[in-house]
């Protein structure tokens, strides 16, 4: 059984929190994407933490420096999940870390871009990273490429983390990405896309469990 989590990739503030209106009864977390959490700020999160108690909610910083200190206001504001690059110095990927750690969150390490995913799996776990993000990002789908081969890499260390998958998941690879031994399913488009959002995160959330 795999947590099901929505890329709300939109700039637009009212229809990002429309949107989560109607997919937060369907999936476990909500994620606020990184153009969207760069274009409407903390606000849309203090927003939607409101808004739906129920659900998880992860903002998709993608911090790549000072990371505790980029991290904690979005902790403080009640996000459970951060994510840090893995591209990162350690020692930022630590302050995210930190961050998570004081206000009892968790901090999603995302592997895009990561020339070695394995190693830099294994050494940001035992910096306490509570989540690895195997992601092929908007524009390496562009480019064809999909997560399911670093997914396999990534579970295959069998390090006990959770990991989570990004990168034009759809109905028809969930299935594929719950056995590989993804933890977390995160979809985006196959959701907002959609022509009933709300029937396709139910799917999708069907699929996973
Ligand atoms: O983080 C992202 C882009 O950097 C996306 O939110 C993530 O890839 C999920 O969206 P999709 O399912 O459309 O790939």
């Amino acid at each position: 059984m795999a947590l099901t989590q929505m890329a709300l990739d939109s700039l637009d503030f009212d229809a990002t929190v429309a949107l989560a209106e109607k997919v937060a009864p369907h999936v476990d977390i909500l994620e606020i994407g990184t153009p969207c959490i760069k274009h409407n700020g903390i606000k849309l999160l203090e927003t939607l933490r409101a808004k739906f108690p129920n659900n998880k909610i992860l903002v998709d910083l993608k911090t790549m420096d000072a990371g505790f200190y980029e991290a904690e206001p979005f902790y403080k504001a009640g996000a459970d999940i951060a994510t840090v690059l893995g591209v990162a110095d350690l020692g930022t990927i630590k302050g995210v870390i930190d961050a998570a750690n004081k206000y009892g969150k968790k901090a999603q390490v995302d592997l895009i871009n990561v020339a070695d995913k394995a190693a830099r799996t294994k050494e940001v776990a035992k910096l306490g990273a509570h989540i690895i993000g195997v992601h092929t990002g908007l524009d390496q789908q562009a480019a064809g490429q999909t997560p399911f081969a670093d997914l396999a890499t990534v579970t295959g260390l069998n390090l006990g983390l959770e990991v989570s998958v990004a990168g034009g998941v759809k109905p028809a690879t969930v299935g594929q990405v719950k056995d590989a031994g993804a933890t977390i399913i995160v979809a985006g488009a196959a959701i907002y896309g959609a022509a009933d959002p709300a029937a396709a995160a139910a799917e999708i959330t069907g699929l996973a469990k």
